[in-house]
């Protein structure tokens, strides 16, 4: 039986570590605020933001909300940004994605300051994740580093195959885990040889995109599986991108969807906003 990598538990740990820091932090008089601002009303995103200021609220960190019309310009977002960075009251800024269509999502992700870069896109960030200096880490391959090095699963010198090359998952999760001295295999839809790769891998990370589509024949025995899909079956039930009972027998430690890699995207935003205030303010 696979150990069940536990987000929910992990990701309460480091909020009540938080919890605590900021309210040493208030003490001596510094206030941490984060910015959300989401564009449109789609479901998920609700759900993502509403669960972020509530994490907010429970560590301490101030919550500015910004719930702009699904028509708003491009041009309207950007001004509401650049009024948000040159505000040295808050710390950190998010733009919920996915955007509405008619908006770049690049140009907007370049607008936010990488000082208050808290989600970690901003090229600048990016970049210095590459060669290995400081900066905001995208916060879902940060948060499955914490689920791993918290459940003490050793990265060193073990392949970790990730399907998925996104930039906000698959690429920053494989230079995290190179960081930690891992040998990375980056997967993607055109990989010819996937159930090969996957099959070699000691922790594979699955950011495929589709639903419960790793099967036991893609794992090794005893390998380390984290599922980074979230997708509703078709009994809208939540389910990740690896078919979890078939796949459990087989791995050594494995993470659940929901309650895996999804509360820890939220705990590591919460580190970074603390981050933010501390470096920047
Ligand atoms: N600006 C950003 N946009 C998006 C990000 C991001 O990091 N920054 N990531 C995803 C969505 N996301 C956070 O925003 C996110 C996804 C899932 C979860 C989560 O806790 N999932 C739960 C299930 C929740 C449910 O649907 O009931 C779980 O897996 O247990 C948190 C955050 C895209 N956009």
């Amino acid at each position: 039986m696979a150990k069940i990598i536990d987000g929910k538990h992990i990701s309460q740990e480091i909020k009540d570590e938080l919890k605590q820091e900021v309210a040493a932090l208030k003490a001596s008089g510094r206030e941490c605020a984060l910015a959300v601002i989401q564009v449109g009303n789609d479901l998920a995103s609700s759900v993502y933001v509403r669960n972020k200021k509530k994490a907010c609220e429970y560590i301490g960190i101030r919550s500015l909300s910004y719930e702009l019309d699904e028509n708003t310009s491009e041009d309207e977002l950007l001004a509401l940004i650049d009024k948000l960075n040159a505000d040295s009251s808050v710390h950190g800024i998010l733009c919920q994605l996915p955007l509405p269509k008619h908006m770049d999502e690049d140009k907007v992700i370049k607008r936010i300051s990488p000082e208050k870069d808290v989600d970690g896109f901003h090229p600048q960030n990016v970049g210095a994740l590459v060669i290995g200096q400081k900066g905001f880490v995208s916060c879902t391959p940060a948060g499955i580093i914490q689920l791993l090095k918290r459940s003490n699963i050793q990265m060193e010198g073990k392949h970790c195959v990730v399907i998925g090359r996104s930039n906000i998952v698959g690429k920053p999760m494989a230079l995290l885990m190179l960081r930690e001295n891992a040998t990375v295999t980056i997967c993607h839809s055109r990989t010819r040889n996937l159930k090969e790769l996957c099959k070699e891998a000691d922790i594979l990370i699955v950011a495929i995109g589709k639903p419960q589509f790793i099967t036991a024949d893609y794992v090794k025995e005893g390998a380390v599986v984290i599922d980074v899909g979230i997708h509703r079956d078709k009994n809208n039930k939540l389910c990740g991108d690896v078919k979890y009972d078939e796949v459990e027998p087989v791995a050594s430690a494995i993470t659940p969807v929901p309650g895996g890699v999804g509360p820890m995207t939220i705990a590591m935003l919460m580190h970074n906003c603390v981050e933010a205030m501390k470096m920047y303010s």
